[in-house]
């Protein structure tokens, strides 16, 4: 068996996405996303999916060409590689990533999370060289099933008049009957018993308000309510009292380790991050202060499916939870995603999904929430298969766009429909 990479292809891809709103903004009807191809000398091909945003191509491009000659099983390396990838400064000149949505922007940072496409993609062609699923390789799955929440999101019925976009069925959601409207919808068609709703987009008491219609309309089921960072110690203990009874945590509140710290110290409800814990080194303070009770772990930008194992044994040695955080994302991600939410024991929360927004995807088929989970795959490494012709379509998106889409900007998608909008100054509320 020759397991040395001969060749890697990078594509990058456009894929429709709905006007889902957050705090900064509202999502564009088409977003980056790249697929990563490694083959080896054997001719077996493994695939992986990251952002797909020019910074981190323009990182993926020298990375790939310096994996070419060594082997698929050489997953230690590939951080080594990635340490002699330089990152343009201006790059990480901002405090924060995707107008703030997933925490500090380091160089570090931008690096992993080009790793983990590339990590997945070794890993996918290992294990089809093997005859192994990714989840053997990573010690072998603790369940047969990952469990999802429904990620509710505010949204408008269609992205604005006279922007190109591709139409979806989920209508809008702008109050709290929109909001269990949309949940039911999610239930139907996916089984979903978890829920977690988007928000910083309107003032707390409206999201409050549709947090309690979720409750009434699903009572015992786990809700979630993630404003992003958007509001202040005060709003944040201000809603953590009105909710506490139904809500199985509070995602971000507030911005920052201190903030977060804060509140946790003056409110029972649980506290989980995708914004203040993004890499190793931001665990230590925000374990030590007791700001953060559940993690959200997120395998691109944490450096791939092991060190994703790392930060479950980490959490679980300070007695905090773990669970996933989702952008969105192929169902190239959505099977690495379940391949090692598979091997992570004490995994207690379901875990967010950005796929059934995306109606587009890059696999001959797709993958199915059955009861809102879905089956670890069992077949050789990821245990998917790339649609060629899809993945060319998708492409030629991206090809054809003259640049303003190919760099995920969610203040300017709103700018269309208000162009007033400037992204909001935190704590908002
Ligand atoms: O905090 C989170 O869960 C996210 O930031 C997830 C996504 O980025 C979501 O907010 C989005 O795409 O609008
Ligand atoms: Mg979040």
């Amino acid at each position: 068996m020759n397991l040395t990479v001969t060749d890697v292809r990078l594509t990058p891809v456009l894929i429709a996405d709905p006007p889902l709103l957050n705090t900064q903004g509202v999502h564009q009807p088409y977003t980056p996303r790249l697929v990563v191809e490694v083959v080896t000398a054997d001719g077996v091909t493994g695939v992986g999916e990251t952002y797909g945003d020019t910074k981190y191509l323009e990182l993926a491009r020298p990375f790939a060409e310096k994996l070419k000659g060594r082997r698929v099983s050489d997953l230690n390396g590939l951080f080594t590689l990635a340490d002699e990838v330089a990152v343009d400064a201006s790059r990480v000149s901002e405090a924060v990533d995707v107008g703030g949505l997933r925490g500090v922007q380091t160089a570090d940072k931008l690096r992993l999370s080009v790793v983990s496409g590339f990590e997945v993609a070794c890993l996918d062609a290992l294990g089809k060289s093997l005859g192994l699923p990714v989840h053997a390789l990573l010690g072998g799955k603790v369940r047969d099933a990952v469990e999802y929440s429904a990620y509710l999101f505010y949204k408008w019925a269609e992205h604005p008049a006279g922007v190109r976009a591709e139409r979806d069925d989920w209508g809008a959601a702008l109050d709290p009957a929109g909001v269990v409207e949309q949940a039911r919808k999610f239930k139907e068609r996916y089984g979903f018993s978890s829920f977690k709703l988007k928000g910083g987009v309107f003032p707390p008491d409206e999201e409050i308000a549709a947090v309690r219609a979720l409750a009434e309309a699903f009572p015992g089921h786990p809700l979630r309510l993630d404003p992003n960072g958007a509001w202040s110690v005060a709003t944040s203990l201000k809603v953590a009292g009105d909710l506490g009874d139904v809500l199985e945590y509070l995602e971000d509140p507030a911005l920052g380790t201190p903030a977060m710290a804060e509140v946790a110290e003056r409110t029972g409800v649980p506290l989980a991050t995708n914004m203040c814990v993004t890499t190793f080194a931001e665990i230590r303070e925000a374990f030590t202060r007791g700001a953060v009770q559940v993690v959200l772990s997120d395998h691109h930008y944490w450096g791939g499916l092991r060190n994703t194992q790392q930060l479950a044994a980490v959490c679980r040695t300070f007695g905090v939870g773990v669970s996933m955080h989702s952008n969105t994302h192929l169902g190239i991600s959505l099977a690495a995603m379940t391949h090692v939410a598979a091997t992570v024991p004490g995994l207690h929360h379901a875990c967010d999904s950005h796929y059934p927004w995306q109606s587009e995807d890059v696999l001959t088929e797709r993958l199915v929430f059955e009861n809102g989970a879905v089956r670890v795959p069992d077949a050789p490494g990821l245990g998917v298969e790339l649609d060629r012709d899809r993945l060319a379509a998708l492409h030629r998106r991206w090809l054809d766009d003259d640049g303003t889409l190919r760099d995920r900007d969610d203040a300017a998608a709103m700018r269309i429909a208000d162009p007033e909008w400037v992204t909001p100054a935190m704590p908002r509320w």
